[in-house]
């Protein structure tokens, strides 16, 4: 007889202590086993409608709810006596009338009347205005809607009449009573006024993909003890149909996935890099990302996804773009590459055009002509430079001026050779000539997050480490999110993901307000080069909390006071000092981040890989949040003059360039707010950030 895990039974698992968790991991096992093994205690909960309810006893107190067919047990939750009783008292588990996917569904009668929940916390008094929360409006929401509209969304018959008399100040509390996928297409509906109704699903019930994002059929031992083993990693054991279906599906070239922040794409990319891992066992796969600690957390969660499998873990390789292609140069030639500092690399550039006489050119545009012209494309000769795409950039070069600049770059070019010194790029592309013509190549699939920041040179790179067959790449990254690289075409270097770009909807990290606030800094819809386009408007998040504080004080020792305040108040609440992230634009701005921590008497740390037993918040730039996420994160000094940072404003060498400059500097506002789940605090010095004002923008 089958045995099904339901997510309520890992969420229920999660709170309990440890060794409660221990005692009921055993009785969990057992009744794995066998369900009929003579010394497990069943009781039927007479008292539930659903009369295939029964507990379990794991100790004196603690019992764990089964829901038993002829067919299956489903372990559906566990707790201390009366509660586990009262949780499959208010419950009833069976398949949509509609939809035919199995839910657990609140029994409406035994729910008394919906009730605004108070606010879980409320915002620390601080010492200054903050805008006043939006507010939400009594009038009702879904009033357009008919009882079949809500019926064909997956909306349990008993809940109809309150999904239509729904207000926005009630929504959400409803929202919670609610089974996810009805949640979540009242939330798009609310946010576009479109109703996505689901089409019609042909297979068993507990194939239905909204069966499968809340239940799981464990094929044996080792897949039950690694779901129980880490409650806490729901998303290792259940996905969203959106993710699940872009997992499992087979491709027919390179594949994206987009979605803004928090929409899962990273766990997209490891549970397909798992499911490669297991569909094939010739398989060797590259997971790559943007630097090293991020590399590191893929690997801790791949670890979490294998824990069944360990052996698997053996045929994946887990590294940044650089480090893979570092790793690859080191086998190919025996050697170590040696790649040149940025500093160093800038002086070369300077002395290599002064003889020339060619300083009509500004230092800044000779670097950045060097970084997104010639050692972005790896032009090597004046005939290259003579044609190549200088894509989006305004300032147009005539064939002499080019032919002028080409000695000053072609002289970088000969000391580095000389110094036997390699850019970054260069590595890249030493590494793509090796493989392209070759028949072996290093990998069979590469599997990337983070892929906005991908610059020509990786992308080439990684598409000739992979034999040329369908599904060898898969990117997933946020056009939103691009902070390093300026956009390129994918599709001129052969990468043509037209018709397999997907996007992401529902936010599982960050709460409604904090996403609505950090969304307003970007545009509903993003393009990229190549005409594909990611649309943001409709996404959701999965949980409500409270409005985030945007505070503009009149002095630094006043915005240090203010932040104080609120980090305290959130240590006083039982945030734990090591869930909570301080941020700042750049290094300048560190001592005024410290400052903070040092006033709410907390200590700090400033890399993750640096901390440790004891408690401590995480400060650092925004570029270090790439990727991490926080219960509550603190964003100060964002300046006038800091956000966007004046002296990167200061080095653009066109237009185009500081259109860019600009965008990325707002999207890494962007990319530090939405590392927060549950508080965001944003805070600088009058007149502050012009960001701030789009952000605070109701
Ligand atoms: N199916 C799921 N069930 C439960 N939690 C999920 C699920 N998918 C994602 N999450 C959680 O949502 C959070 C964000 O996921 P993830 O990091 O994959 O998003 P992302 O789109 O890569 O975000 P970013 O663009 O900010 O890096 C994580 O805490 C993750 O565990």
């Amino acid at each position: 007889m089958p045995t099904i895990l339901a997510d309520s039974f890992t969420a229920a698992l999660a709170k309990l202590t440890n060794e409660e968790q221990k005692q009921a991991k055993l009785t969990a096992f057992d009744l794995q086993t066998d369900p009929n093994r003579p010394g497990l205690q069943f009781h039927r909960i007479d008292a539930s409608k659903d009369l295939n309810f029964w507990s379990v006893r794991v100790n004196r107190d603690l019992r764990i709810i089964i829901h038993k067919t002829g067919y299956s047990v489903m372990l559906a939750y566990v707790d201390h006596h009366d509660a586990a009783y009262a949780w499959a008292e208010r419950r009833r588990i069976e398949a949509h009338p509609r939809t035919g996917a199995i839910q657990i569904v609140e029994v409406r009668e035994r729910v008394e009347e919906i009730v605004i929940q108070p606010a879980p916390a409320q915002q620390p008094e601080l010492p200054f205005p903050v805008p006043a929360a939006p507010s939400v409006s009594a009038l009702p929401l879904f009033s357009k809607l008919s009882t079949d509209d809500v019926l064909s969304i997956g909306v349990p018959e008993d809940w109809i009449k309150d999904v239509l008399d729904a207000s926005e100040d009630k929504f959400f509390t409803l929202a919670n009573h609610l089974p996810q996928e009805a949640a979540e297409a009242l939330l798009e509906y609310a946010a576009t006024g479109v109703l996505s109704k689901p089409a019609p699903v042909t297979t068993d019930a507990y194939s239905h993909p909204d069966s499968q994002r809340r239940f799981r059929i464990l094929e044996g031992h080792e897949e039950l003890a690694a779901a129980l083993d880490q409650p806490f990693e729901k998303w290792a054991v259940f996905l969203h149909p959106s993710q699940r279906v872009l997992v499992d599906r087979n491709f027919s070239g390179p594949v994206r996935v987009v979605g803004s922040a928090g929409t899962g794409k990273t766990v997209v990319a490891l549970h397909r890099v798992a499911r490669i891992l297991r569909h094939e066992p010739q398989a060797r796969v590259l997971l790559t990302t943007f630097s090293e600690p991020l590399a590191t957390a893929l690997k801790r969660k791949l670890g979490v996804l294998l824990a069944d499998t360990p052996s698997l873990a053996d045929r994946v390789t887990v590294s940044s773009f650089e480090q893979a292609a570092t790793d690859l140069f080191a086998l190919m030639t025996g050697r170590k590459a040696y790649l040149v500092g940025r500093e160093k690399l800038r002086a070369l550039i300077n002395d290599a055009a002064t003889p020339g006489g060619i300083t009509k050119y500004t230092p800044q545009f000779l670097n950045s002509e060097w970084e997104h012209v010639i050692d972005a494309w790896q032009v090597d000769s004046a005939e290259t430079y003579a044609t190549v795409p200088r894509m989006g950039r305004k300032n147009r070069l005539g064939a002499k001026q080019r032919e002028e600049l080409w000695t000053a770059f072609a002289e970088v070019r000969r000391q580095l050779r000389a110094k036997a010194l390699l850019t970054a790029a260069d590595l890249f592309t030493v590494v793509t000539d090796h493989f392209r013509d070759r028949a072996d190549r290093p990998y069979t699939q590469v599997v990337v997050d983070e892929a906005q920041d991908l610059g020509v040179a990786e992308l080439r790179f990684l598409n000739a480490i992979v034999p040329n067959r369908p599904d060898s790449l898969f990117f997933a990254g946020d056009i939103g999110q691009r902070i390093f690289q300026q956009p390129f075409s994918w599709k001129g270097l052969g990468i043509d993901v037209r018709g397999r770009s997907f996007t992401l909807k529902v936010n599982y990290r960050t709460s409604h307000q904090i996403r609505r606030m950090a969304d307003r800094l970007l545009p509903e819809s993003v393009r990229d080069v190549d005409g594909e386009e990611d649309q943001r408007k409709g996404t959701v998040s999965v949980f409500d909390g409270i409005e985030p504080v945007i505070v503009v004080a009149p002095t630094i020792e006043e915005e240090a006071t203010a932040a104080s305040q609120f980090l305290r108040s959130l240590l006083e609440q039982g945030i734990r000092a090591n869930e909570i992230g301080i941020f700042c634009r750049s290094n300048d701005q560190i001592a005024r981040a410290s400052k903070v921590a040092e006033l709410a008497a907390v200590g700090t740390v400033s890399s993750l890989a640096g901390r440790g037993p004891e408690e401590a918040v995480l400060i650092g730039t925004m570029h270090l949040a790439k990727g991490l996420e926080f219960r509550a994160v603190l964003i100060v000094a964002c300046d006038e003059g800091v956000l966007p940072l004046a002296a990167r404003i200061n080095d653009v060498s066109d237009e185009f360039e500081l259109d860019e400059v600009v965008a990325t500097e707002r999207q890494l506002l962007y990319v530090a707010a939405t590392r927060a789940r549950d508080h965001l605090f944003v805070s600088a010095v009058a007149p502050g950030s012009e960001f701030l004002e789009d952000l605070a923008d109701a």
